[in-house]
């Protein structure tokens, strides 16, 4: 059986404005206490892991362990179908500005930009179609762990659109829809999103009856 939260305090082991934002307010009708990884000064961990359940699970659990609550991580990303699913779990790596110019810091626009660049050697007709995954790892500090996993397909759209969101939300256009993530409402984005998916599926083993 899987552990439940039984108590009030949990720790938002991830150290992106962004995705803090998200699961925060997708946490607030649940009578939780959001503690940030950042808030607590928790380092950020080296993510080893091939899959994204191994990178949320591997955030969690060292949250959990070195704040001693339970923890929830999200590891996210998007692939692209023509591109063989990249850049998928490296999604967050192809953001290093170190990668482009020695410097570190992260680059939304040259990492987008980048996929596009791959996309257009394939020619004018290439399939454009792609999808964002969100895995969440709930970890306790005594080991216990709960994984839910969600999905959004949509296309990729150059060029980018939008100022709301954050990270690759200017060039992906979920299906069903016209607007970028970042020029839906954030609450359509918490609606549709493979965060939410994933959330879903959580809220209703977590705090479902
Ligand atoms: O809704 C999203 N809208 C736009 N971009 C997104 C989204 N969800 C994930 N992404 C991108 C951002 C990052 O490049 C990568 C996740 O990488 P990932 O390692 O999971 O997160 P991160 O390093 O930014 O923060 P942390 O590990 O501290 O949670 O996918
Ligand atoms: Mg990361």
């Amino acid at each position: 059986m899987t552990r439940k939260l039984d108590g009030q305090r949990l720790v938002i082991a991830t150290h992106n404005a962004g995705k803090l934002r998200e699961i925060s307010a997708l946490l607030a009708p649940y009578g939780i206490e959001c503690l940030s990884a950042g808030q607590l000064g928790l380092p950020e961990p080296e993510e080893t892991g091939t899959t994204f359940a191994q990178n949320a699970l591997l955030k969690a659990h060292a949250a959990a362990k070195a704040a001693q609550l339970p923890a929830l991580a999200d590891d996210s990303g998007l692939s692209v179908t023509a591109l063989g699913g990249r850049p998928g779990v490296y999604t967050a790596d192809w953001a290093e500005r170190q990668w482009f110019e020695g410097d570190p810091g992260r680059d939304w626009y040259m990492a987008m930009g980048k996929v596009e660049g791959l996309l257009a050697q394939q020619g004018a007709e290439v399939d454009r179609s792609c999808w964002f995954s969100c895995t969440l790892a709930i970890a306790w500090p005594e080991g216990d762990e709960a994984v839910y996993e969600g999905r959004v397909n949509g296309a990729f759209c150059w060029p980018p659109r939008g100022t709301m969101g954050f990270g690759y939300d200017p060039a992906f256009i979920p299906e069903g829809h016209d607007q970028s993530f970042a020029e839906l409402p954030l609450a359509e984005k918490q609606r549709i999103s493979h965060r939410a998916d994933a959330f879903a599926k959580l809220v209703a083993e977590q705090f479902g009856a």
